[in-house]
């Protein structure tokens, strides 16, 4: 849906702990209630919006009694598997008062590393958002283990903007943004006002989180605005406490600090199917899809498929081939090869049938697809 108040379509809106809980050892929920309806204003006028938001391990301390738990991995796993549900019963109960519906989305580093897995989250990003559904993200802590953890927000934020093709991630805090030097204990320090290039300086002059609450301070906001400009996401470190902070983000006004996107999303993608990984598998395709897709820049559907040479799974790289093994495309498979064999010829409506599933009626969209 277009709209003439703001260039952004699709946001993601990363709120920390020190936003929720205002620095308190409890949720603040007078400005939870705030935060909604400044996003429920927003979501109104026809914008996508994801919510990544901490707190977990804060609600569940308030809601036993702040208990002084040793610092353990476990414990914390204890209070964020007690805090979450708390969590997003806030959340739900305040989105009701605006007659919205949320989601909630727990996810680790092996969801967005994996290619199938990743296809997986995106497409219940996307099924979510068209039915204007909220979702609401948070790292999978109860089961986290070291290996398979984003470990913070911000950064899992920006995996999550890049996954769901956002076009601007919010990163709100408790400072006005980034500053020259860390203003809790540099009264002096200076706002930055627009990044154009992340270097070590700049990585120095980021800290880690001070309060005990937070996670990663500045210096993991700084490795996620890196992220997700790169994946063609303009990204805002910002207040959380500051009045209409959201709705003037959403409007391109200058506050906090910005770090505009290097490169656009589509440029992005098509970049990294053709550099990215070797193909896994070819699909040898009839001429009415070899048409298509050169002259139409169409989708390919499994109709045109004739042959599936190799072994790849949903989200691998595949090559597009003619018949007499001439190379036209080269895109991102929306099935696995054992299934794209079965429903090869097809029609696309009969994909549900013949699988007892569907993930959509194409092979390969047209987005994840280069006609070389
Ligand atoms: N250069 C800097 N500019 C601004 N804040 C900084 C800087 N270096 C470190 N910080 C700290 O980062 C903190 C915000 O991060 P954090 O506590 O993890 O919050 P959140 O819960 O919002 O993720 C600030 O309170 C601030 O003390
Ligand atoms: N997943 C954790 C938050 C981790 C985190 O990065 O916290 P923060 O730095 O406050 O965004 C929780 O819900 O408590």
């Amino acid at each position: 849906m277009t709209n003439s108040a703001s260039k952004y379509r699709r946001i993601v809106v990363k709120l920390g702990t020190s936003v929720l809980t205002g620095g308190s050892t409890r949720l603040d929920k007078a400005h939870m209630v705030e935060l909604v309806r400044q996003l429920a204003a927003l979501h109104r006028q026809g914008c996508d919006i994801i919510v990544c938001t901490s707190g977990a391990i804060a609600a569940g301390r308030e809601h036993l009694g702040f208990p002084e738990l040793p610092a353990t991995v476990a414990s914390k796993q204890l209070l964020a598997a007690v805090g979450q549900s708390q969590l997003i019963r806030v959340w739900e109960q305040l989105f009701q008062l605006y007659g919205i519906h949320v989601g909630q989305m727990l996810l680790t580093r092996a969801d967005v590393e994996n290619r199938e897995r990743f296809l997986n989250a995106r497409d219940t990003v996307n099924a979510l958002l068209e039915q204007r559904i909220v979702p609401l993200v948070n790292e999978n802590d109860a089961v986290a283990t070291q290996e398979i953890k984003v470990g913070d927000n911000d950064n899992l934020s920006a995996l999550v903007s890049v996954l769901a093709e956002a076009d601007l991630l919010m990163l709100l805090t408790d400072q006005p943004g980034l500053f020259n030097a860390d203003p809790r204990s540099n009264p002096d320090a200076q706002l930055i006002d627009e990044v154009q290039h992340i270097d070590d300086t700049l990585r120095q002059i980021a800290g880690g989180s001070v309060t005990g609450l937070g996670t990663g301070g500045m210096a993991t906001k700084l490795q996620a605005a890196d992220v997700a400009r790169h994946g063609g996401v303009d990204v805002v470190i910002a207040a959380g406490h500051q009045p209409e902070v959201i709705t003037q983000l959403w409007q391109g006004k200058r506050v906090g600090t910005r770090f505009p996107a290097t490169t656009n999303l589509s440029a992005s993608r098509k970049r990294w199917i053709l550099a990215g990984p070797a193909p896994d598998g070819d699909l040898v395709v009839d001429s009415g899809a070899v048409k298509a897709l050169r002259q139409r820049g169409s989708s390919l559907l499994p109709k045109g498929i004739l042959r599936v040479d190799g072994q790849f799974v949903r989200g691998d790289t595949v090559r597009v081939l003619t018949e007499d093994g001439v190379i036209v495309a080269r895109g991102i498979s929306r099935y696995s090869a054992a299934d794209l064999d079965k429903i090869k010829r097809q029609h696309s409506e009969q994909i549900a049938e013949i699988l007892g599933y569907e993930y959509g009626t194409v092979a390969i969209h047209r987005d994840e697809l280069i006609v070389v």
